[in-house]
């Protein structure tokens, strides 16, 4: 009887929570939220359709759609999505009152990270000491580690295609994954930037490698599947913010789809301790090394920074994170862009064969960086598929603010994809279009503002100067070296949108250039 009385206890306190409570909140309307057009039926009521959204992998393309309509949709109880680019300015822009929202908070871990902290002052104090290590300056010493990895990622191409002039671009034995390798290329690349140690990956021609538990413990992984598992998960499930930590907690307890993710995903936190503590024994010997962990522990004058370990721990997790994965993505997109765009890739070659010379490997960064359509082609695949397209969620300050000219209370999630920014028609006519030519020259310039792929303000990616880095002496050094079609011509890009967008498998023909 007493058994009987607990459970309907318990029942009526989970529909109070669950739908009496949400309901009421909802035709209350204390903020006036409800004069906003739902992304669909029960969107006011609860996240549950924003995360399903999330679930299918095409929130971004949904928006999208949805946006054409109207400029601002509600997508959650407290949350609203832009669709008119001239929002950037007021949700992102430098002089913007909003701030990082919850989401954040509850995907960090022990300690905060550049990326997700949310309080200002600390995010200007970790950016003080981060920005050294990120600065342009540094970039020239880097290049060489970036070039190495462009010569290596040759070298086995070189191995895995023909190398006669007669070879045909229909020869199987030319196939590779195209989007492997780019991963290959930024996950080698950002270590050796990092902490001084590629992966090997290159040379490897997998991501296999050492996780370690806490209690030094270690086994073998895969890099990618470990770090996308993860962000899989986390993707699914954050959107529910207040229930987020109850369902992680019971999703790892439960046998659902989600411990497997979380379980795998933790692969990617040991393999973030491993290559930690391997670089922290060589700092404590006092090995003095041109990397980025090296200006994580000290400033320029030699005195330390104190940070704890967590703290480092955390920011080498989301450089190997964000460092790796965003510019996969990109050169691996901008690829498959250029091979749909033979006439676009054609100019583009010729831009770089006038620069390089003919038996360069790979290119010096000073002979591409400046190449204008070298950058359009980037930049106008970035805009296109953006690799981080979803919603960056901030929250109005607790005195609201106004957004595209109107007054937002105080601590609504407001947020805009990079994906529907770059739709917008009345900045970028026939949006869906690849034109690389809309970059060009002063019309150009002017498209700028409206550029998010790397967010903006305050918040915008410290990393950019090194993604371009990659992705402009990888593009021209490839297009300069091989010929390149798609094996599936007809097949399209398959993507599935986490967090980031995540492309899958990209099998492309290579074949030396004739006369190399
Ligand atoms: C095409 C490549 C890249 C894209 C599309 C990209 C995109 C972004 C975006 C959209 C943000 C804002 C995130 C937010 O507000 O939640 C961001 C921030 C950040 N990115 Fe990138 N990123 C790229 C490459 C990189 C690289 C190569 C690194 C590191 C080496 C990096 C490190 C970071 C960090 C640390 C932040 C946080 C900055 C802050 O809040 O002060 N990113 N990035």
């Amino acid at each position: 009887m007493y058994g009987a009385l607990v459970i309907g206890l318990a029942a009526s306190l989970l529909f109070t929570r669950l739908i009496f409570y949400p309901i009421v909140i909802y035709f209350v309307d204390r903020k006036g939220l409800r004069r906003y057009p739902a992304m669909s039926f029960l969107a006011g009521v609860t996240n549950i359709p924003y995360m399903i959204q999330s679930a299918r992998g095409t929130r971004s393309k949904r928006l999208s759609e949805l946006h054409k309509k109207q400029p601002v949709l509600r997508v959650g109880p407290n949350s609203l999505s832009y669709g008119d680019a001239r929002a950037i300015k007021d949700i992102y822009g430098h002089s913007t009152k909003c701030i990082k929202d919850d989401m954040y908070d509850l995907l960090s871990g022990s300690h905060f990270n550049l990326a997700d902290v949310i309080d200002k002052k600390e995010h200007q104090r970790k950016r003080k000491i981060l920005s050294s290590a990120y600065a342009l300056k540094n970039l020239e010493d880097w290049e060489f580690k970036v070039i190495d990895k462009v010569t290596k990622m040759c070298n086995q191409f070189d191995q895995r295609c023909s190398t006669t002039k007669e070879s045909s671009l229909n020869a199987d034995a030319n196939v590779i994954d195209w989007r492997a390798w780019s991963n290959f290329f930024t996950m080698d690349a950002i270590a050796d930037i990092g902490l001084n140690f590629p992966l090997g990956f290159l040379e490897q021609g997998d991501d296999i490698t050492i996780s370690e538990s806490l209690d030094g413990t270690t086994r073998l992984v895969s890099y990618r599947e470990c770090l996308h598992s993860q962000i899989t998960a986390q993707s699914h499930l954050v959107w529910s913010y207040g229930w987020y930590s109850s369902l992680v907690k019971w999703s790892r307890r439960l046998p659902t789809r989600y411990r497997k993710l979380f379980s795998v995903g933790e692969g990617f936190d040991g393999i973030v301790i491993h290559q930690v503590r391997k670089r922290l024994r060589q700092y404590q010997k006092g090995e003095k090394l041109d990397d980025f962990f090296q200006a994580l522990m000290e400033a320029k004058d030699g005195s330390p920074n104190h940070l704890p370990f967590g703290e480092i721990v955390a920011e080498i997790s989301i450089m190997l994170n964000a460092g790796s994965l965003s510019t996969a993505v990109a050169i691996n997109n901008v690829m498959y862009m250029l091979l749909k765009h033979p006439d676009v890739l054609a100019r583009l070659r010729d831009e770089v064969d006038a620069v390089a010379d003919n038996d360069e490997v790979s290119i010096a960064y000073d002979k591409v960086k400046d190449l204008p359509y070298l950058r359009a082609c980037l930049d106008e695949s970035l805009r296109i598929l953006p690799p981080t397209p979803f919603n960056l969620p901030r929250k109005t300050p607790s005195e609201g603010c106004e957004i595209l000219g109107q007054w937002v209370p105080g601590s609504t999630t407001v947020s805009m994809s990079s994906y529907v920014a770059h739709r917008d028609p009345n900045v970028f006519p026939d949006p869906e279009v690849f034109r690389p030519e809309r970059w060009l020259g002063e019309a150009g310039k002017q498209l700028q503002p409206y550029f998010i792929t790397f967010s903006a303000g305050a918040r915008g990616c410290i990393g950019r100067n090194i993604s371009y880095l990659e992705q402009t002496t990888i593009i021209a050094s490839i297009i300069h070296r091989y010929d390149l079609a798609l094996a599936n011509p007809e097949a399209p890009q398959a993507s599935y949108e986490h967090l980031n967008m995540n492309p899958g498998p990209l099998p492309v023909r290579v074949r030396l250039r004739g006369g190399k």
